[in-house]
């Protein structure tokens, strides 16, 4: 276990971030466990999301990424399932020249309930992965691919059909390709109390 465990570090070195702490109350971010792709960003103000507003909440720092690197601001899904809030430009670039501080855009999609963040609240995850840089070629015929121009569902698709009653909309397979799940599996019932956000 050990020796694996070394082996996968030797595999995937970790990489070296500088980070200037501007707010040094604040815990740097940080992997909640082992193997976890996001490091939790912490809210550096305390914040109140009024139904359907959004804010830029300072996260109190500022990184230098390594050259080919990004940083992608992802939303935490505890935070959405429990609360309705995500973050609106989800995932938010942080490109790797930038050196201002991290703000988190969170958006509070409850319709009713505002939503007080406190300063310390873990509100984001930033996620480190290295990107490519394309160089875009003009070409008059592009290569042939399996799907060809096909998008938007070309696959089957999906038609929005009025529920009997409720007046909802029901997102059904169009054709044959509709895949069995048990009555209580589909539509917007509680999360199942397994489920650990
Ligand atoms: O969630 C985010 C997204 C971006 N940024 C910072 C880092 C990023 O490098 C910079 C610019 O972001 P982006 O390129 O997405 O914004 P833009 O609207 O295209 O602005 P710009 O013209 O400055 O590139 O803002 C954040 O702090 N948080």
């Amino acid at each position: 276990m050990g020796a694996a465990r070394s082996d996968r570090r030797e595999e995937f070195p970790p990489v070296n971030i500088q980070v200037r702490l501007l707010d040094p109350g604040l815990p740097l971010p940080a992997y909640a466990h082992p193997g976890d792709a996001g490091a939790d960003l912490y809210a550096a103000e305390s914040v109140e999301l009024a139904p359907g507003t959004w804010k830029c909440v300072p996260t109190g720092i500022a990184i230098a990424l390594p050259e080919g690197y990004v940083g992608l601001v992802h939303p935490r899904s505890g935070l959405a399932a429990r609360l309705g809030v995500t973050v609106l430009n989800a995932p938010g670039t942080v490109d790797a020249g930038y050196r201002g501080e991290i703000l988190v855009n969170l958006i509070n999609h409850d319709r009713e309930r505002t939503v007080a963040i406190s300063r310390g609240d873990r509100i984001a995850q930033l996620v480190v992965q290295r990107v490519e840089r394309a160089v875009f070629e003009v070409v008059e015929e592009l290569d042939g691919s399996a799907r060809g121009t096909g998008g938007h569902g070309s696959t089957g698709g999906h038609v929005a059909l009025p529920e009997a009653g409720n007046g909802h909309v029901a997102l059904r397979e169009a054709g044959n390709g509709r895949v069995a799940l048990p009555e209580q599996g589909v539509g917007a019932g509680p999360l199942p109390a397994q489920q650990n956000f």
